[in-house]
């Protein structure tokens, strides 16, 4: 048996194929990796937020899963719709890194304090900065990391706001000026865990072995209350929702919410229960935080960033 593997061409989205890969030839299967542009790879000088987030990272990918051409594809969970289209699935979330987001910087010495000029699109750093550290001043900066690195460096900003996982990855470690702790700079759903997408024609054996070899229960098990939420928020990558859930013992945590744009209004909830239906419990964390502001929020955000 053979698994094609399908990935975007940035060096992370490379490193997570092959960290797929590895895994699949130790387990003593053939691989091959083949790398797809997408468009959203191409458009580098929007915002994401305004070329609209559905798809531009997996649309191209997804054709080829159709066609045959590649079985699996390899993404940064937090990059994936909470709905697939049509014929798709997730079967396996990789073991999650430390999901905490990191200011990475080529100043030595830099002080959260300070007057410092935030790179950054994400809604939600932006939002949670605007929140906490309302003297720092937020610029968007776009492309992978180390495009975003280059910029850095050429005076764009001082700092990059990042997920420590990518930094990880791509062994940028010595550059953390800051870690952010998750319990108030909430990580996005997904951040830190790789997952892996098939058709839903693709043989069920390779499929099996995908995911025998792949899946990490207990992050699958957070994945899923993690995703079960943003769905019902209805989030795009482009709304500041956050969720993270963490496993004690045989106890599903789930923390998540929304934040205004400005950063103004934050309503944060949790759900610790049995982790026997993760799903259930998003469903329940969504209802708490659409109940108590959330709705309204969320309607407020939308008509922003119509
Ligand atoms: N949105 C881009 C993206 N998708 C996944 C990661 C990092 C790796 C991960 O969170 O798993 C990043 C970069 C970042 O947010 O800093």
């Amino acid at each position: 048996m053979k698994i094609r593997i399908g990935t975007r061409g940035s060096k992370l989205a490379l490193w997570q194929a092959h960290h797929v890969s590895d895994k699949l030839q130790k387990a003593g299967i053939e691989t091959e990796i083949i790398t797809i542009e997408t468009t959203g790879d191409k458009i580098l000088d929007v915002s994401i937020s305004k070329i609209g987030s559905k798809g531009v990272f997996t649309e191209e990918i997804e054709e080829q899963l159709i066609s045959g051409n590649i079985d699996i594809a390899v993404h940064s969970a937090k990059d994936m719709q909470s709905v697939l289209p049509e014929g798709f699935k997730l079967i396996a979330f990789g073991e999650r890194e430390v999901a905490n987001d990191v200011l990475l910087s080529h100043k030595a010495n830099l002080n959260i304090e300070d007057n410092l000029v935030i790179g950054t699109s994400s809604t939600r750093r932006i939002a949670f900065f605007k929140h906490y550290y309302p003297h720092l001043k937020t610029v968007p900066v776009r492309g992978n990391l180390q495009t975003r690195i280059r910029k850095m460096k050429e005076g764009a900003c001082d700092a990059l706001l990042l997920a420590y996982a990518g930094v990880h990855r791509m062994g940028y470690e010595d550059m953390i000026v800051q870690k952010l702790h998750v319990d108030q700079i909430i990580p996005a759903v997904g951040q830190g865990s790789i997952a892996i997408e098939c058709a839903h024609a693709l043989p069920k054996e390779k499929q099996e072995v995908v995911r025998n070899t792949i899946n990490h229960t207990d992050t699958e098990v957070c994945l899923l209350a993690e995703r079960a939420y943003l769905k019902k928020l209805e989030g795009g990558c482009s709304i500041p929702v956050f969720g993270m859930a963490r496993l004690e013992n045989d106890l599903l945590s789930l923390t998540g919410g929304i934040i205004s744009l400005n950063g103004e209004e934050i309503i944060r909830k949790n759900v610790k229960k049995s982790k026997n239906d993760p799903e259930l419990i998003g469903a329940e964390l969504a209802e708490m935080v659409l109940n108590d502001g959330g709705e309204k929020i969320l309607k407020e955000i939308k008509e922003q960033l119509k």
